[in-house]
């Protein structure tokens, strides 16, 4: 299946040399928490290194995903139950980010997701080899769109990719970054549901996944963080003050999905949930 981009990322795109943040898990604590959570709020998106997740398990999985893909052209998904991978470290990264943000309860965020009831899914993306095209023609990148431009609703993903470079990310200031492949390591993306838990003070990194334009395939799996279809998602009260009302409505897990799957993959989705100035805030939180 071919993920098409929006009219809204026909646009040009600009690019600019910049490193994404890398976060080693082996350090401090305080060290490390201080780090994602800086990289939530510039980025939406980091590196992490050191994570403890064994090489076996890593390319055990992938081995799996590319025996269930078969070769038809053309990128395809395919979704299947969360499985321990990505869990662990979205669990541990959700921890030290309550943790970065001084909020005494450690599990505010990590809750979400380890609820048996979570919705949290596991999907790999391929992208075929491609045989026939020079890699090195100038056809218009946004052509070339294997997964359009979007943000994830949910609230954390764990990426992890093969060699074959492909994922972008769009930066604050509107410059669009190539995520280099590391198959050993992860990448680690805020989602819209943690965004609007922290009243937009982390991003919800807006990216998309050029289609192959090289002789090997390339094949991403991602861990997709979600809470219970029932879960509530509304900024945490720490988030919220005079200077920084509330952006947002309270809103479940279920009714922002739906919303997801019955609006275009680059829609600003989020903007159904916005607080308008016009809105009683006393009605809505009722
Ligand atoms: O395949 C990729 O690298 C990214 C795909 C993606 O953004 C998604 O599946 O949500
Ligand atoms: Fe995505």
């Amino acid at each position: 299946m071919v993920a098409l981009s929006s009219p809204a990322c026909m646009r040009a795109k600009k690019t600019k040399a910049v490193g994404i943040p890398v976060v080693d898990l082996s350090v401090d604590k305080s060290v490390v928490s201080e780090l994602i959570v800086k990289a939530c709020e510039e980025y939406g998106i980091f590196k992490v290194i050191n994570h403890g997740i064994p090489w076996e398990v890593t390319s055990r999985l992938e081995a799996e995903g590319v025996r269930s893909f078969g070769k038809p052209p053309g990128v395809k998904q395919r979704a299947v139950p969360a499985t321990p991978f990505g869990y662990e470290l979205a669990s541990e990264v959700l921890g030290l980010v309550a943790e970065g943000l001084w909020i005494p309860d450690k599990h505010v965020f990590s809750r979400q997701i380890r609820d048996v009831q979570s919705d949290s899914v596991l999907r790999f993306n391929h992208y075929p080899a491609v045989n026939n095209q020079d890699p090195s023609s100038k056809a218009c990148k946004e052509d070339q769109i294997g997964f359009g431009e979007h943000s994830d609703p949910q609230i954390l993903t764990v990426l992890r990719s093969n060699n074959v470079a492909g994922l972008e990310i769009c930066l604050h200031d509107g410059f669009w970054i190539p995520v280099r492949p590391d198959p050993t390591q992860f990448y680690v993306i805020i989602r819209d549901a943690l965004r609007v838990l922290t009243n937009d003070r982390f991003v919800s990194a807006r990216h998309m996944a050029l289609a192959n334009l090289s002789r090997n395939s390339r094949m991403s799996m991602m861990y997709f963080g979600a809470p219970p279809l029932t879960g509530t998602i509304s900024p945490l009260p720490q988030f919220v003050s005079p200077q920084k009302p509330r952006l947002y409505r309270a809103f479940t897990w279920g009714e922002y999905k739906k919303a997801a799957y019955s609006t275009r993959l680059g829609d600003f989705r989020l903007d159904l949930f916005k607080l308008r100035p016009s809105d009683d805030i006393l009605d809505l939180l009722s």
